[in-house]
């Protein structure tokens, strides 16, 4: 990761035990400057809800607004908005009255708490644990005291639901990191909240250049969340957002793009009835891929477009004997060198190609050639995946019945993609196998990070157990013991003093659950054809394209088929 020289925080980092902690302090990296306060400092600053939004009138304009869910309102003294669409979204600025606690907050997020690092396909971003849990950081506790005592019982009069309790924790999003499309409806989730800290000089509200924003989406008829974003909420120090979650509630967090200040929230719920009547409504199972039957009508001859070596019997026996040891193997220049250069320089520039985004947004975000559009080189090599010829050659590779008397009804899906920056598919996008499937991906002008799939094993856990429920799951658990010995370098720290150049809180390790249940990751390699036999069960994503991956030379190519028995 880059820094910038005016990055007062950067991605936080392990630090090794004995690393001398003034390493860089002549360095001309970049500082952060937070006064670091002492727990006396920090106990003598009120947390209040700003006294106007306790005003009668405000509360009713705030309720009857809310009610009408009318397209967009907003209250003149406070400055308060609501939008009624896609679903109930209010934005408070100012939620307290001195910025001068929100610096505070700050700088107990980037002194005191310990963070986690999330990484899964739908996230990349660091996040702490539930405020219940943190009682050496005195302001974040004062600041659940404020959402538990004053914020609730308001929310209550505002939106006329019953709210019981509040779980909130803070969030950072680094230069890169994003939340994809979700609608964090779970259990007994009302409504959702984002409290906004960037109490930076000249960066209090972000632009569209800095990313980060809270970005939300209406949905089509099926309760598929739609291309292109409809609102776009940008981080705003001291602002307060909350929204009704529902089966449509979409929203995500767009890739945060600058690497000069991180994005800190502290967010959550406020819980009440259970959601399980709407949880059943809005399951829509996601859209699966098409299978084919081969093209019995187009043999292409082999000799004409692989690399020699793969047409020998004697390659052919130490792949199948490969596939059946590993289930996966990569075949190097699999085309002739010639033909791989015609079909991607065609790909770059031929504008007769149509080129389709797919959603739903919550499923996958990438482009797919409209197959009635492919020509040349292009075309040749989409026939091959489909004919008979494939299916043959595949049965010499892995000894499946794809072809031949034993072949009953064999099928195969066939689709070229094109990845760009903010590209993603997500798991259970149709991808989890309802029976065991051999895939072939093959790419064209690989960038290094770009379209990388990952394969994880059935026992996975559930993606929305480990993304929608994390907070929850986290209170309690004992995994915020920290960095042996790391944690408590600040406790008793008194001093006002400059912060060092990067986030002092600890880093937990990527939750290991996650990786345990990884079984494959295919690195873009140009002109090579990997293959993965997998089982009943396991899923795959292609992993979001950070705007950080460099893509020099244009999109990358991914030709991406599916054959079955
Ligand atoms: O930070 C935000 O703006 C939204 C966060 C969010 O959607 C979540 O954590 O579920
Ligand atoms: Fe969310």
């Amino acid at each position: 990761m880059e820094k910038t020289k005016n990055s007062p925080v950067f991605k936080p980092k392990r630090r090794d035990k004995n690393e001398d902690l003034n390493e860089d302090a002549d360095s001309d990296e970049p500082q952060i400057k937070f006064a670091r306060l002492s727990d006396d400092q920090c106990d003598g600053l009120q947390l209040e809800l700003n006294a106007t939004y306790q005003q009668k009138d405000i509360i009713k304009w705030l309720q009857t607004s809310w009610e009408k869910q009318a397209d967009a309102a907003k209250e003149e003294n406070t400055g308060a908005q609501i939008f009624g669409e896609p679903f109930q979204i209010c934005l408070m600025p100012d939620l307290v009255l001195s910025t001068e606690t929100t610096k505070a907050l700050v700088d107990e997020m980037v002194n005191k708490v310990r963070w986690s690092r999330k990484q899964m396909d739908l996230y990349e971003f660091y996040q702490s644990t539930d405020l219940s849990n943190m009682a050496e950081c005195h302001l974040l506790t004062k600041f659940l005291q404020l959402l538990r005592r004053q914020v609730r019982p308001w929310l209550e009069q505002v939106t006329n639901l019953k709210l019981d309790y509040v779980s909130a924790s803070c969030s950072m999003y680094t230069c890169g990191d994003y939340l994809l499309v979700h609608d964090d409806l779970l259990k007994d989730r009302q409504v959702a909240f984002i409290y906004y800290l960037t109490p930076w000089e000249g960066a209090e509200e972000w632009s569209d250049e800095q990313g980060g924003c809270l970005e939300i989406f209406s949905s089509d008829n099926e309760g598929f969340p739609q291309f292109p974003v409809q609102r776009k909420i940008a981080p705003k120090n001291n602002q307060f957002a909350f929204f009704k979650v529902g089966s449509r509630s979409f929203h995500q967090v767009g890739e945060v793009t600058t690497f000069d200040y991180p994005r800190l929230t502290i967010n959550g719920w406020f819980h009440g009835a259970t959601n399980d009547a709407i949880v059943e409504d809005s399951l829509r199972p996601f859209p699966r891929l098409n299978y084919v039957q081969p093209d019995v009508n187009k043999r292409p001859a082999l000799g004409m477009l692989l690399n020699d070596v793969y047409l020998k019997a004697a390659t052919r026996r130490s792949i199948q004997k490969r596939i059946e040891d590993n289930s996966e193997i990569c075949l190097y220049e699999f085309f002739k060198r010639e033909k791989f250069e015609l079909a991607r320089s065609q790909l770059l520039s031929d504008e007769t190609l149509v080129w389709q985004r797919q959603g739903p947004a919550n499923c996958h975000n990438y482009e797919v050639l409209d197959l009635s559009t492919a020509s040349k080189t292009v075309e040749e090599l989409l026939q091959l995946f489909r004919s008979n010829s494939m299916f043959d050659l595949l049965r010499d590779f892995t000894d499946l019945d794809l072809y031949g008397a034993d072949a009953i009804t064999p099928t195969c899906s066939v689709e070229l993609q094109r990845w760009s920056h903010g590209n993603y598919t997500v798991l259970g996008d149709g991808l989890i196998s309802e029976e065991n499937t051999l895939d072939l991906v093959y790419y064209l002008n690989a960038a290094e990070g770009a379209a990388v799939i990952t394969y994880l094993s059935p026992e996975a856990e559930p993606r929305a157990e480990q993304i929608n429920d994390s907070n929850e799951q986290m209170v309690g658990d004992s995994f915020n013991g920290g960095l042996d010995g790391c944690g408590d370098k600040n406790d008793d720290d008194s001093d006002v003093e400059d912060v060092a150049d990067e986030v002092d809180g600890d880093v937990e390790d990527i939750e290991t659950a996650q990786e345990d249940s990884v079984l494959l990751t295919i690195t873009p390699v140009d002109n090579a054809l990997n293959i993965v036999y997998r089982c009943e069960g396991t899923t795959k994503f292609t992993k979001y394209v950070s705007r950080n991956t460099p893509l020099e030379t244009g999109p990358v190519f991914v030709i991406s088929c599916s054959y079955r028995e």
